[in-house]
C-alpha cells in the first residue's frame, strides 16, 4: 500500500486518507467490513414496500392504454364500481378537481397522471381501481370500459422529425411538430476547421440503444394520510426522498412540513427510481381522499414498459488526426428519442446530461457537439441508468471513435491511447468543453490492466488464428473511460431549482455510540456500512457502535438522494466535515477532561484517542468524551455532542478506469465468448475495497447485457415489444465470466477523504470494451462497427459482410445430418 499512500501527504488533522489505514481495527477507511446491512437480508428481514402492511390498506391497480396513440373518447366506470371490494375509480377527472391531473417532469414538462385527453404512449395510466385486496382490483380494472380513438403512432425518433408525422403534443400550445430541444456544445467553426487541415478523419454512426434499468424491485407506494395530524405520509421506492417530498408539496399544495416521505429497503435503483411517477401519486391522492392507506405495487412488465428508459441516443462520431496519431478534434450530432415527454432525469441546466464530456480521457484542443431531441409515441425516460446524466452515451462515442480511429491509422489501440492521454501533470485540467476534471492516472491504471490481460500474448494469438484462418476470431477491445460523478456543486447543477449538496448529522450518545443520518438513499450500494466506516475512521470510534439512518423525510437532513454516483463523493464529504466538526468539540470535552488548554489537545488517528500535546498517556477516547459531554459539559460549550453538515461540492469528482476484454467469435454462428475480463478502477481513496469489488462485478454484469442482450424495441403500431423478461434479455450468472479486478489509487484533491464515486464507473466503460473487442475480431477484414445489442445474429452478418462467416450450407447440413426430411431421426 506505501507506494499509494505516499503519492499525498497526510494534511494534518484531517485531510485525504492513505487508502488502507494500516488497519486500525475498528473498521475505518480501507477496511473489508462485512455489509451490516446483510444481516438482514440474508434473513429474510428486509422491509421493502410491498412488505408494508397497514390496517385498512386498501389496494390500487392501474389501467392502461394499449394503444400508443389514441384519444380517449368516454370512460366507463360503472362495471368495475359493481365488483365486490371496488372501493372507488379514479380518471383524471376526478384528480382534476384536487389539481392533480397532471405532474411536471423533473424537465418541467408536463406530464398526465392519468390520462387526460389523449394517449400518448402504450401502457400510459387510463384510470385506477381502488379496491379491498389487489386481486379484487386487478378484477375490476378489466372491468373498466374505455373508448379509444386509435390514432396513428410514432415510435421512431428520425421518422417522428419528418413533416408529416402525427403530432403528438398537441397539448403544448404553438406546437406545430415533434420536435423535443437542440442543444450544442464546444466551438463549431474551430472545429469544422481542425477537421479540414487534419491528415486524417473517420466517422462512425453508432445507435446506443433504448435500455430499461431494471432493478429486482419494481416501482410502488403506500400513501398513508392520517386525517387526525393531517398529515400524508408515503411509503416509496424513491432513489431520491427529499426532493420527492419539496415536489408533492409544489404539485399538490399540501404544505411541506404536512408531508413525510419514507424510503423504506430499495431492491435496485439503477436510475429507475429517480423520477416521480403518476402511481406514487395515485396512491398517495387516493388515501388522501379515502382517509384510508392505499398501495400500489408494478408487475414487472408494466415497470419495464411504462417507468423511464436509459440511452436511445443515435450518436454519430467523428475525429480529426495526424498521420501519426494525435487527435485534434471531435465533432458529434446526436438524435435523442425523448420519448412522449421531456422527462429526462438530470439537473435542469442540463438537457443533454453531461454528454459534453465526450472528449473522455484524451488531451484533445477541439470539439463540438450538437443534438436534437425528439417526441415520439414511448414511455417516457432518458433516465441516467447506472449512468451520470448521458455521461455512458459520451464514453461509449469516445471510446468506440478512438478504435475506429486506431485501425484506420493501423495503429495499435493502446498507442493511440497513450499518445493522446491527460498526463498527470496537467489536472486540474478543464476540457474543451468546460469541464474541470480534479485529478487521473490514466496510463497507470491502462498499464496495469495490461499486465493483468497478458496484452502481448493474446495478440500473438489472434494474429495465429488469423494466419491458419482458425474457425474462432480472436478479438482485444479496450476502454480507457473517465466518468464525472458527485453533482453538484449547488450552483451549475440543481433539480427542480433545489441546488444539489448534499448532507450529515452525527450524534455521539452519552453510552459512547452513535447514530449518522444522511441524505442520501441506499438501495443495496451498502451505506448503511460505509458511512459507518467514515465516521468511524473520522472519530476513532468502533464501526459497530454507529447506526446509520436514510430514507426517511421527518427525521434525516435534507439531501438531493443517490444517483450519478454521488453519495460518497457528496454526502461522504459530508460524512467525513460533520465527524470532524463533532471532533472539534470532542477536544474541548477532553480538554476539560484532563485538564488542559483545548489547543494543547491532538488526536490520534492510529489510537483513535485524544490526547494532551507531549504527554501521550494522558489520553482519552470518544466514549469518555462522549459521557463528558452530557455529564460533566465544560463551561464554555453547550451540553451534548452532535453536529450537521451541509456539503456543497466545489467541484465534481473524475472516477476513471481501464478495461481490456478478450473476446472468441465463433465464425459459424456469430456466438461471442469472453475469455478474458479485465478491469482496473481507480475512485481515488477507498472506503471499502470489498463494497467496491461488488459494484464492480455488479456494473459489469449490466455493461454485458448493454453489449450482449438488452433493447427495448417497438413494432410500427407502437407495441412494445421488447416489455418483459421474455423479451428484454437480462444476463444471468451463465453469461457472466470471471472477472479479474484490479486498482490504481488517485485521490480526489478537493474531497476530505480524497474518494470519488465508483458505483457506475464498471456500467460506463465495459459496454465500448465489449463492442471494441467483437470490432477487433473483424477488423483486419474492414469492420468498423458492430450495434448493440451485438447477438449472435447481428454479429454473423458482420462476420458475412466481412467474409469471415464459414458457410451456412456447411452448417445446414451438418445441423441436419443424420436426419431424414421430416425431421425425425432415420436410425
Ligand atoms: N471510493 C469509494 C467510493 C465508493 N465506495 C462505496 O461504494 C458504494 C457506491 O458508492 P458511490 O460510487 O458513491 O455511488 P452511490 O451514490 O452510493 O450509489 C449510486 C450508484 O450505485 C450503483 N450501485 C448499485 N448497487 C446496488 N446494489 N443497487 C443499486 O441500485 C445500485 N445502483 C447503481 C447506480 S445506478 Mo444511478 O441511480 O442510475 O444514476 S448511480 C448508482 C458505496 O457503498 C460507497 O461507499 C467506497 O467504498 N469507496
Ligand atoms: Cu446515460
Amino acid at each position: 500500500m506505501s507506494s499509494d499512500s505516499e503519492r499525498f501527504a497526510e494534511a494534518e488533522d484531517g485531510g485525504p486518507q492513505p487508502e488502507k489505514h494500516c488497519g486500525h481495527g475498528r473498521g475505518g477507511m480501507g477496511e473489508e467490513v462485512k455489509r451490516k446491512e446483510d444481516q438482514r437480508f440474508i434473513t429474510g428481514r428486509g422491509n421493502y414496500v410491498d412488505d408494508i402492511k397497514k390496517p385498512d390498506m386498501l389496494h390500487c391497480e392501474i389501467v392502461r392504454s394499449p394503444h400508443a396513440h389514441a384519444r380517449i373518447e368516454n370512460i366507463d366506470k360503472s362495471r368495475a364500481l359493481d365488483v365486490d371490494g371496488v372501493v372507488a375509480v379514479l380518471t383524471a377527472d376526478d384528480l382534476r378537481e384536487y389539481d392533480l391531473a397532471t405532474m411536471p417532469t423533473l424537465m418541467a414538462d408536463t406530464q398526465d397522471v392519468l390520462v387526460n385527453d389523449k394517449v400518448k404512449f402504450q401502457s400510459q395510466e387510463v384510470a385506477a381501481v381502488i379496491a379491498t385486496d389487489r386481486y379484487t382490483a386487478k378484477d375490476g380494472a378489466q372491468k373498466v370500459v374505455v373508448d379509444y380513438d386509435v390514432l396513428e403512432p410514432v415510435v421512431d425518433a428520425e421518422k417522428s422529425l419528418e413533416d408529416d408525422a402525427p403530432l403528438i403534443r398537441d397539448d403544448i400550445e404553438g406546437q406545430e411538430d415533434n420536435h423535443c430541444l437542440d442543444w450544442e456544445t464546444g466551438d463549431e467553426e474551430a472545429t469544422a476547421e481542425a477537421f479540414e487541415n487534419a491528415d486524417v478523419t473517420v466517422k462512425e454512426q453508432m445507435l446506443y440503444q433504448r435500455l430499461h434499468p431494471a432493478p429486482i424491485e419494481t416501482c410502488g407506494a403506500v400513501g398513508d394520510y392520517d386525517p387526525g395530524k393531517d398529515k400524508l405520509t408515503v411509503h416509496m421506492t424513491s432513489q431520491a426522498p427529499h426532493i420527492h417530498r419539496t415536489l408533492f408539496a409544489q404539485v399538490s399544495g399540501i404544505p411541506e412540513h404536512k408531508i413525510r416521505i419514507v424510503s423504506p429497503d430499495v431492491g435496485g435503483g439503477f436510475g429507475n427510481k429517480v423520477p416521480i411517477y403518476p402511481g406514487y401519486v395515485v396512491a398517495a391522492a387516493a388515501s388522501y381522499v379515502l382517509e384510508q392507506p392505499v398501495k400500489w405495487v408494478e408487475e414487472r412488465s408494466e415497470n419495464i414498459q411504462s417507468t423511464g428508459f436509459a440511452r436511445d441516443y443515435d450518436m454519430t462520431g467523428e475525429l480529426a488526426a495526424t498521420d501519426d496519431g494525435e487527435i485534434l478534434a471531435v465533432r458529434t450530432d446526436v438524435l435523442a428519442d425523448h420519448g412522449a415527454y421531456n422527462a429526462v432525469a438530470q439537473p435542469s441546466k442540463f438537457p443533454a446530461g453531461f454528454f459534453n464530456i465526450f472528449t473522455g480521457s484524451y488531451d484533445i484542443d477541439t470539439a463540438y457537439g450538437s443534438l436534437t431531441a425528439a417526441y415520439t409515441n414511448t414511455a417516457p425516460g432518458g433516465v441516467a441508468y447506472r449512468c451520470s446524466f448521458r455521461v455512458t452515451e459520451a464514453v461509449y462515442l469516445i471510446e468506440r471513435m478512438v478504435k475506429v480511429l486506431a485501425d484506420e491509422l493501423g495503429m495499435d489501440p493502446v498507442e493511440i491511447r497513450r499518445k493522446n492521454f491527460i498526463q498527470p501533470e496537467q489536472f486540474p485540467y478543464e476540457s474543451p468543453t468546460g469541464w474541470n476534471y480534479d485529478s487521473g492516472d490514466y496510463e497507470g491504471a491502462l498499464d496495469k490492466a495490461l499486465e493483468m490481460a497478458d496484452y502481448d500474448h493474446y495478440r500473438e494469438e489472434q494474429q495465429r488464428r488469423i494466419d491458419e484462418d482458425a474457425d474462432t476470431l480472436l478479438g482485444i477491445g479496450i476502454s480507457s473511460f473517465t466518468e464525472v460523478v458527485g453533482a453538484g456543486p449547488g450552483k451549475t447543477c440543481d433539480i427542480a431549482g433545489v441546488e444539489m449538496f448534499d448532507s450529515a448529522e452525527i450524534r455521539v450518545h452519552p453510552t459512547g455510540n452513535a447514530t449518522v443520518r444522511v441524505g442520501v438513499q441506499t438501495q443495496g450500494q451498502g451505506h448503511e456500512t460505509t458511512f459507518a466506516q467514515i465516521v468511524a475512521e473520522e472519530l476513532g470510534m468502533d464501526v459497530e457502535d454507529i447506526t446509520v439512518e436514510h430514507g426517511d423525510t421527518d427525521t434525516d437532513p435534507y439531501g438531493l438522494g443517490t444517483y450519478g454516483s454521488r453519495s460518497t463523493p457528496v454526502a461522504g464529504a459530508a460524512a467525513a466535515v460533520a465527524s470532524r466538526k463533532v471532533r472539534e468539540k470532542a477536544k474541548a470535552i477532553a480538554a476539560n477532561e484532563l485538564e488542559a488548554a483545548k489547543e494543547d489537545i491532538t488526536w490520534d488517528r492510529e489510537s483513535g484517542e485524544f490526547h494532551v500535546a507531549g504527554a501521550p498517556d494522558r489520553s482519552i477516547s470518544i466514549t469518555e468524551i462522549a459521557a463528558g459531554a452530557y455529564m460533566n459539559h465544560p463551561s464554555s460549550e453547550e451540553p451534548g455532542l452532535e453536529a450537521v453538515n451541509y456539503y456543497d461540492p466545489p467541484e465534481m469528482t473524475y472516477p476513471f478506469g481501464s478495461y481490456i476484454v478478450v473476446v472468441e467469435v465463433d465464425r459459424e454462428t456469430g456466438e461471442v465468448e469472453f475469455e478474458k475480463f479485465v478491469a482496473v478502477d481507480d475512485c481515488g481513496n477507498r472506503i471499502n475495497p470489498m463494497i467496491i469489488e461488488g459494484q464492480i462485478h455488479g456494473g459489469l454484469a449490466q455493461g454485458i447485457g448493454t453489449a450482449m442482450l438488452e433493447h427495448v424495441t417497438f413494432d410500427d403500431n407502437g407495441n412494445v415489444t421488447g416489455g418483459d423478461f421474455m423479451n428484454y434479455l437480462l444476463p444471468t450468472s451463465m453469461e457472466i465470466p470471471n472477472f479479474e479486478t484490479g486498482h490504481t489509487v488517485t485521490p480526489s484533491p478537493h474531497h476530505p477523504i480524497g474518494a470519488k464515486g465508483v458505483g457506475e464507473s464498471p456500467t460506463v466503460g465495459s459496454p465500448p470494451a465489449i463492442v471494441n473487442a467483437v470490432v477487433d475480431a473483424m477488423s483486419h477484414a474492414g469492420i468498423t462497427h458492430v450495434e448493440m445489442p451485438m447477438t449472435p445474429d447481428t454479429v454473423w452478418e458482420k462476420l458475412d459482410e466481412a467474409g469471415l462467416a464459414t458457410d451456412p450450407a456447411d452448417y445446414v447440413s451438418l445441423e441436419f445430418e443424420g436426419q431424414s426430411s421430416d425431421g425425425t431421426a432415420d436410425d
